[in-house]
């Protein structure tokens, strides 16, 4: 399989002492959807900024389609990443047509202005996305599940071949979440490979082909979902109580049953 994107040996720090990841090495290819799971604060934005330029690595590499990423322009990254940040809110009310053919900057000149081939590609995108009629509105008046179906359409507008995702389902509401992992899984049967992060284990049986778990700066494990998401992993992930449950279709389902905190309410008595 045509590898897109490899990680050697990897550690960032952004203080030069604390690292916040160590020793990270995987690869992913052509068509594969890789989840990466870990609690709050272990470091998946900061890997996956790391993957796309925005971090530079503290030691080891990352090679983007045989490339050594530090050897390439960010242009050149946009040509081949499309990379959806979390909370990402643009502040000028711009139309959602603007905001996706903003997706087509990495292919024009400083001073040049989208032409009619990217007028299409961008409407093309909005199409397939089914979200045509929001051509003319405007970006910053949408619901958060809109904004993200228009930031997909404009990463979509770059052309890429892998998609950097982070925590993409956040805001969107239950129903939305699965059309969104649905979105997600047709696009890597396209041939697109989908690299995201998420809180949410149950979201990497759906759409994910790979998953790679994160805790305490190292990666622990990395594998098919059936392999790596066990009830041993998460409880150990997240420290609650949960059970993994197989439904029809034989995906399996992840259901907390308590966590092991203690809270000490006492002075609300007072
Ligand atoms: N710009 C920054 N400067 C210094 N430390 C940072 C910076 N960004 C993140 N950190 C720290 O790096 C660690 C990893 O943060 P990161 O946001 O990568 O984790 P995460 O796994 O994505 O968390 P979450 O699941 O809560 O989004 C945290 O301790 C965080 O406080």
């Amino acid at each position: 399989m045509d590898k897109i994107l490899e990680i050697k040996n990897a550690s960032f720090s952004y203080d030069n002492e604390n690292n916040v990841f160590e020793d990270i090495s995987f690869s992913i290819s052509k068509g594969d959807v890789l989840c990466v799971l870990g609690p709050n604060g272990t470091g998946k934005t900061t890997l996956l900024k790391s993957l796309n330029g925005l971090n530079n690595l503290k030691s080891g590499e990352v090679i983007l389609k045989g490339n050594p990423l530090n050897s390439l322009s960010f242009t050149e990254i946009a040509k081949v990443i499309g990379y959806i940040p979390q909370g990402h809110i643009p502040t000028f009310p711009f139309s959602v047509l603007d905001v996706i053919l903003m997706g087509r900057s990495p292919y024009l000149g400083l001073t040049e202005s989208p032409g009619e081939k990217d007028i299409k590609i961008a409407e093309n995108v909005l199409k397939n996305l089914n979200i045509l009629h929001m051509a003319n509105r405007e970006y910053t008046n949408l619901s958060g599940g809109e904004k993200q179906l228009v930031f997909l359409a404009r990463v979509l507008a770059q052309e890429p071949d892998l998609l950097i995702l982070d925590e993409p389902t956040s805001h969107l509401d239950f129903g939305n979440q699965i059309r969104f992992l649905e979105i997600i899984d047709n696009l890597s049967k396209k041939g697109l490979t989908i690299l995201m992060s998420s809180h949410f284990p149950d979201h990497a049986f759906i759409s994910s082909n790979k998953v790679a778990i994160m805790k305490d700066k190292h990666l622990i494990d990395f594998g098919t979902p059936e392999n790596v998401i066990t009830e041993k992993t998460l409880k150990f992930l997240y420290n609650i109580d949960l059970e993994l449950l197989e439904i029809s279709n034989n995906r399996k389902i992840c259901v907390p049953i308590k966590s092991n905190s203690f809270f000490d309410f006492d002075f609300f008595k007072e």
